[in-house]
């Protein structure tokens, strides 16, 4: 090639030199040779070379090409009309189940923070456990809310969307009451799931640890607690018929009560992670603890201060005793229904509720209740589902009131007559209004004495419902688990973003292009006095 150029190129260039240069500094004369073009003898002293044609040329091109190179790095760069995956979590629990989609850009499975929900449909009906004695009925139940997946999900993404179905205390209590049942009940769930167009993943009980566990990624998943290794938020979670406290302690490292701890190293970091799901002790099945034990005294009537004054209903024991958490306790000869009344008085609503604590057996150094082990409290805490319900109902999600304030404003609620209460809440379920007052009483008690909220840590709790835009649930942390889009190490970044990388790179060329240039300068000058010379 080089002795192409001597040959061929130089000579083409006799402004240049007449002896050829060495070979290697031939492709530097090269562009100074086309660019300069041979100027007449008389003017080389005089004339600018840079203003010769082809000079200008050169420069145009190399204009052109930087213009080029600028247009390839912003066309690079642009924002790509975005492509989604998707992934739908059936949340089949104790009162009722629902549906998720999230999303996620396609090219960022393994990034944080960027699973995002879609889309939910709440399933009409009760929980999936309810149809005990027509499992068929649970699968046909989901069909509406699946039908709306379909419309939601792009139809070309359907095959390759994951679908998983979680259930949680309602089946985990109807699997100790009656494992057949609780098995027709899946296998009906999965024949109507396996129908839908999406990848079925299959449907399982999760354990309450795992209900606990996941519901603490999520919370801290969302808020980016968990990418930048930052303190962890715990997680409360109320449900019908379970209750869930995770949350990372100084004093837990898993040595005592060893069954309360989950590992998990995410993003780089591990977390040892206390939970405790206490089956029996969601809204609803507190409710019936509660009643069992009301009912155990006189079984014709209750009085019960946990309901507005002028409440009055007539139940059925069947109904009341139809769960593993009470039907042990069922009154001997009692009748078919019993009356239902209210007094509407807050403090006795209180000692009531205490009944259905053991706060005295404890065999570690420290117990929440019911002689389970929990470390003291530590960081700030979400609390969401029957929490957030509740206590957005009454006014009550600000936590910088102090305790003795929210306890005053229960009280009035609760002595508020029944009558008043319907009237003035004329849009709200007859079934949770009646609920609302046990349930504001029983969740201060439940923090309070149970998980040991003082009045200062009482503040630490935030009752949300969302977080960016997302349920807090176990739901978005079992789906992040079942398709490892949380990994277990930091993920290397390139030290560059690309836009950067490209943009250096092209000022780079740019500074060279000058450079080579203006270093060829002096060597050009040389070559056009040698000329002179001769
Ligand atoms: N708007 C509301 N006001 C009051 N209570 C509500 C409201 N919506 C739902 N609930 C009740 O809150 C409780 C918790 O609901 P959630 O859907 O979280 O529980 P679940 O998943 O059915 O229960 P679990 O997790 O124990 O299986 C249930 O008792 C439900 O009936």
């Amino acid at each position: 090639m080089q002795d192409l150029l001597t040959r061929f190129l130089f000579p083409m260039c006799p402004h240049l030199s007449l002896s050829p240069p060495p070979p290697a500094t031939l492709w530097l004369l090269l562009p100074v040779c086309l660019s300069v073009g041979p100027p007449p003898l008389s003017e080389m002293k005089e004339k600018n070379p840079w203003h010769s044609p082809v000079a200008i040329i050169i420069t145009v091109i190399g204009v052109i090409v930087i213009v080029a190179l600028v247009i390839v790095a912003v066309l690079q760069n642009r924002p790509l009309a975005q492509k989604y995956k998707y992934g739908i979590v059936l949340d089949a629990g104790s009162s009722h189940t629902a549906l998720y989609i999230y999303e996620w850009p396609a090219e960022k499975d393994n990034n944080t923070g960027r699973v995002e929900q879609k889309h939910s449909c709440k399933v009409i009906g009760p929980g999936i456990s309810s149809y005990a004695s027509a499992p068929q009925k649970a699968g046909e139940s989901l069909k509406a809310c699946m039908k709306e997946a379909e419309q939601w999900v792009p139809v070309k993404r359907h095959p390759e969307t994951p679908l998983y179905l979680g259930a949680t205390a309602g089946m985990r209590l109807l699997n100790i009451e009656n494992s057949a049942a609780s098995d027709k009940v899946f296998e009906a769930v999965g024949e109507a799931l396996q129908k839908s167009p999406f990848s079925y993943q299959g449907a399982r009980i999760l354990s309450g640890q795992e209900e606990g566990a996941f519901g603490w990624v999520t919370v801290n998943y969302l808020d980016d607690r968990l990418s930048q290794g930052l303190e962890t938020t715990g997680a409360l979670d109320l449900g019908g018929a379970s209750t869930q406290i995770s949350f990372v302690s100084d004093q837990y490292d898993g040595s005592e009560s060893p069954s309360n701890a989950v590992n998990f190293r995410l993003y780089g970091n591990d977390y040892e992670l206390y939970t405790h799901s206490f089956l029996c002790y969601g809204k609803d099945q507190a409710q019936r603890l509660k009643l069992a034990h009301q009912t155990q005294s006189g079984p014709n009537a209750v009085e019960d201060p946990c309901q507005h004054p002028g409440y009055n209903t007539t139940k059925k024991y069947s109904v009341l005793y139809d769960s593993p958490c009470v039907s042990n306790r069922k009154p001997q000869g009692a009748p078919a229904t019993f009356l239902h009344t209210g007094t509407g008085n807050v403090k006795q609503c209180q000692d009531v509720v205490k009944n259905i604590f053991n706060f005295t057996d404890c065999k570690y150094s420290q117990c929440s209740f019911n002689g389970v082990y929990q470390p003291s409290l530590q960081g700030p805490f979400g609390a969401f589902s029957a929490y957030y319900f509740v206590t957005s109902f009454l006014n009550l999600t600000d936590t910088s009131v102090p305790l003795e304030d929210v306890r005053k404003k229960l009280e009035r609620y609760c002595a508020t007559s029944w009558s008043q209460i319907v009237q003035e809440h004329p849009g709200v379920k007859e079934k949770y209004l009646a609920e609302y007052c046990f349930s504001g009483t029983y969740i201060l008690t439940l923090l309070t004495e149970g998980y040991n909220f003082t009045s200062e840590s009482y503040s630490n709790i935030n009752f949300i419902k969302k977080i960016k835009g997302s349920d807090a649930g176990w739901t978005l942390g079992y789906m992040l688990n079942l398709t490892n889009m949380i990994p277990a190490e930091a993920p290397d970044s390139p030290p560059l973003p690309h836009a950067g990388y490209v943009s250096i790179v092209s000022i780079c060329a740019v500074v060279i292009f000058i450079l080579l240039l203006f270093s060829l300068r002096p060597l050009w000058a040389r070559h056009c006095k040698k000329q002179q010379i001769v």
